[in-house]
């Protein structure tokens, strides 16, 4: 069964996205959408990013066979209690959150008689808001689907269909795992991005001016992933806490062992590491998974 009627809740970087890349790639598909700021209802209305934008989240989603909710991690149980009044009974509910044991326990707890089946494509960019959205960003990108234990098989298998049909390459897996997996692919590496970023800008003897002048090395990459929205980073490390505590733990472990390294001249140790990282750049590069284009990241770039 496909969807007819997807409702997008929160129309930024990814409602935008799936409003536009459902116009794309599934046009007999119907696209309602809401957004709690008026000014991104107004701007999504200029870009078309759903067919209608409602002023009432329950409205928005009246007729809906899929609500996808598309807001920060710390909202979705907000955004699922405005919503349950224009619900139907059989009415698939799923987010793009990127953790998910959290916001599948406040789904569950908003939408109790309702299928909840969570799902986070690995797809975006530092760049956030209405104006943020294109319809390519989930091609040839993973979305990972986390059905609670005994959703509906053949709900599922729709959810699976509705995110290949917008160009993703779908895996399942259960909450846990995905937390865990994300906290050290995705969570730690922005938290030692804006770590890096804060730490080069606090420095007394390094001027801004000289920050931003010489930031053409690693550090260049960084300011990018640094840039990156604060409410949604900040809900993500609420709400994956203890997954990221782990992988942090380890991490800074890792770290010390470097240090330890520099601080004994042990070049072996260090080429050693280096050389391993480089063979996993090189497997991602070969699997065809980092991004060939060249201004991927840029919300103007379609
Ligand atoms: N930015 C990224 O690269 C990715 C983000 N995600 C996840 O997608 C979700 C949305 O992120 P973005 O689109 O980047 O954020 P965004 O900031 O571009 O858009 C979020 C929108 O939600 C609206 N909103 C907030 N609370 C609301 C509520 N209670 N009801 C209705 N609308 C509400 C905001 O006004 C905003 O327009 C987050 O949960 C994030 O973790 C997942 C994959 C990638
Ligand atoms: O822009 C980047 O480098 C990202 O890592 C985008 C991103 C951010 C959050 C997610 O949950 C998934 C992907």
């Amino acid at each position: 069964m496909s969807f007819s009627h997807v409702a997008i809740i929160g129309l930024g970087l990814l409602g935008g996205s799936i409003g536009l890349a459902v116009r794309a790639e599934l046009p007999g598909t119907k696209t309602t959408g809401y957004d709690a700021d008026p000014d991104v209802r107004a701007r999504a209305r200029e870009r078309g990013l759903a067919d209608t934008v409602l002023d009432d989240p329950a409205e928005a989603v009246r007729g809906a066979d899929l609500v996808i909710l598309c807001v920060p991690v710390g909202a979705m149980g907000e955004a699922a209690r405005a919503i349950e009044p224009g619900l139907s009974a059989d009415t698939v509910i799923s987010d793009v959150g990127s953790s998910k044991r959290s916001i599948t326990d406040a789904l569950v707890a908003a939408l109790p008689n309702h299928q909840i089946i969570p799902a986070h494509p690995v797809a975006g960019t530092e760049n956030s808001g209405p104006d943020a959205g294109f319809a390519t960003l989930f091609h040839q990108r993973w979305c990972i689907v986390t059905p609670p234990a005994g959703a509906d098989a053949e709900k599922v298998a729709s959810l699976v269909d509705f995110w290949e049909s917008l160009g993703a390459l779908v895996e399942t897996m259960d909450a846990e795992h995905h937390d865990l997996v994300l906290a050290v692919t995705s969570h730690i590496p922005h938290l030692i991005a804006y770590t890096i970023v804060g730490t080069a800008s606090d420095l007394e003897d390094v001027t801004r001016s000289e920050v931003i002048k010489y930031s053409a090395g690693g550090f260049r990459d960084f300011t990018r992933i640094a840039a990156s929205d604060p409410t949604m980073w900040r809900d993500v490390f609420l709400n994956n806490k203890d997954a990221v505590l782990e992988m942090l733990d380890r991490f800074l472990t890792d770290l010390a062992l470097m240090r330890e390294a520099i601080r004994a001249g042990d070049g072996e140790m260090m080429h050693d590491t280096f050389s391993r990282t480089r063979a996993i750049r090189r497997s991602i590069v070969a699997l065809g998974q980092d991004d060939p284009r060249p201004d991927f990241g840029r919300a103007d770039h379609e």
